[in-house]
């Protein structure tokens, strides 16, 4: 279960105009692209500002310097509200909606650790190899011709079959199959249900008439997710044998080495469905804005073909190796610089551990605050042009030039993203393989629109591509 609701500042701040009585700031909200609504209103609020919804209240923190001061581990945690309050619900105490002093956290995060180092990618390379390889041959299928393709279901499939092998061994066949698997749609129907958590009436009986159909399909998708996970699980411990060596192998065979306790079953499926979401929507996401970006920046694009071709020439079939990876300097600041512009999680929550104070203003212990990565990230302190798509500004000589702690797309301390080395090796190597294939041809006349479902997509974003 969530916890009860924290306590509230007693201090007055900046909050949106028009606020009503009950409701609250509804009409300064919008509950389609929540974050980016933050973001233009920390516009004229300034770096602290408080919303609330209902009786949901929340501190937005959008400046620099009030946002670095978050990341001070001794006086601020992870804070379990909202979104990740809801989902307690489906995904008990994973490692994402875990309460940080519950034991399960640190027993999962001991023993999940060593999968997630920059050397245990070299254990997942030959899995994103395969699923790019996938992804274009359905791409080459569609180049050269008058079609193009749907950028960001394509790279949700790709995602979606990297974590489902990596993590279960599971292969949704994403790319060969006519209809796409129910356990993929019942899993993205849940994540966006619980992305819309935020806006539930607190009102029982309300929420009940108002989103009564959403919830009972919610309920279907959660029992049928539950059961084919559960399945998997009991057909592994039954053939203990053979297994193969993915993160479910390593969550049911090895003990927490601090405290020698091992993860319960439903512990461990409640893990592999956090992970179904936590790594599949954010990378895809982040390949989609990096595809829009580099076809609308062909230059960018050409100057990091010219990185590519150093490794793997033009005329030839790429044959990456792990090590590959880490000569791509150029095509990794393109992901860099499109985490800094589209942060795929827009924010991340924090609660003092303690009253104490932020940028000056009092806050009070279990407070919500919300770290707005998506305002900071752009704010002028990044220099001139902050929101001119640059991948140099990730050169160490310019990186060294702008303060600490401003640039935290996978958030921050203990809690931050287990999955970030994962995410960076499967979006280097997926967008130079791409990018080694294919010319990218923007659609005329296409206006970036990001929606958000707990992270940030592109909305009909399509691409002509033409075989290099
Ligand atoms: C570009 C891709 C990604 C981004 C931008 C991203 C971002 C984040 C952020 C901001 C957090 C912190 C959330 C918070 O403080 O509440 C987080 C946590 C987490 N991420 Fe990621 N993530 C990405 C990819 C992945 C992948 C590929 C995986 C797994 C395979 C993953 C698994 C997790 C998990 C399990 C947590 C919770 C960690 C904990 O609390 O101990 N993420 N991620």
């Amino acid at each position: 279960m969530a916890r009860p609701l924290p306590a509230m500042a007693t201090e007055a701040l900046p909050h949106p105009p028009h606020r009503l009585p009950v409701l609250g700031d509804v009409l300064s909200a919008d509950a389609a692209r929540p974050a980016q609504r933050l973001a233009e209103l920390a516009g004229f609020l300034g770096p602290i500002y408080e919303t609330k919804i209902f009786n949901r209240h929340l501190t937005v923190v959008s400046g620099p310097a009030a946002y670095t001061e978050l990341g001070d581990e001794k006086r601020f945690g992870k804070h379990v509200g909202f979104a990740f309050a809801a989902s307690r619900e489906f995904l008990g105490d994973a490692l994402p909606t875990a309460y940080s002093d519950e034991p399960n956290w640190a027993r999962a995060h001991n023993i999940l650790m060593p999968a997630f180092t920059l050397s245990a990618m070299r254990g997942y390379h030959d899995i994103m190899l395969d699923t790019v390889g996938e992804l274009i041959t359905h791409w080459d299928a569609l180049a050269d011709g008058d079609t193009t393709v749907d950028v960001h279901t394509d790279t949700s499939k790709l995602t979606l079959e990297a974590i489902g092998r990596i993590g279960f061994g599971y292969h949704f066949d994403s790319f060969t199959r006519s209809e796409p698997d129910p356990f993929a749609v019942a899993v993205a129907r849940m994540f966006a249900y619980i992305g819309r958590a935020g806006f539930r009436i607190p009102v029982h009986w309300l929420e009940n008439a108002v989103h009564g159909k959403d919830i009972r399909q919610n309920a279907r998708d959660v029992d049928y997710v539950r059961h084919v996970v559960d399945d998997i699980i009991r057909e592994r411990r039954g053939h203990p044998e053979g297994r193969p060596d993915d993160l479910l192998a390593l969550m049911l065979s090895t003990a927490d080495p601090e405290s020698g306790e091992r993860l319960d079953d439903e512990n461990v499926r409640n893990q592999v469905i956090s992970f179904l979401s936590a790594g599949h929507e954010t990378t895809s996401g982040t390949l989609s804005f990096a595809l829009h970006l580099l076809a609308t920046h062909p230059e960018i694009a050409d100057r990091a073909r010219a990185e590519i071709s150093s490794l793997w020439p033009v005329d030839a079939a790429p044959e990456p190796v792990f090590g590959d990876v880490h000569k791509l300097r150029y095509v990794r600041r393109i992901v860099d610089e499109t985490l800094r512009l589209w942060p795929i999680a827009p924010g991340y929550f924090r609660e003092p551990k303690q009253d104490t104070t932020l940028g000056g203003h009092v806050v009070r212990k279990g407070q919500a605050l919300l770290a707005l990565t998506l305002r900071v990230q752009r704010d002028p302190v990044w220099g001139p042009n902050p929101l001119a798509f640059d991948p140099d500004r990730f050169l160490p000589d310019r990186a060294r030039t702008r303060p600490v702690g401003i640039y935290k797309p996978f958030g921050t301390g203990m809690r931050s993203c287990i999955g970030r080395q994962l995410a960076l090796h499967e979006s280097t190597l997926a967008l130079a393989l791409i990018l080694h294939r294919y010319e990218l041809d923007p659609v005329p006349g296409y206006q970036l629109e990001v929606a958000e479902e707990f992270t940030l997509k592109p909305v009909g974003l399509r691409l002509g591509l033409r075989r290099r």
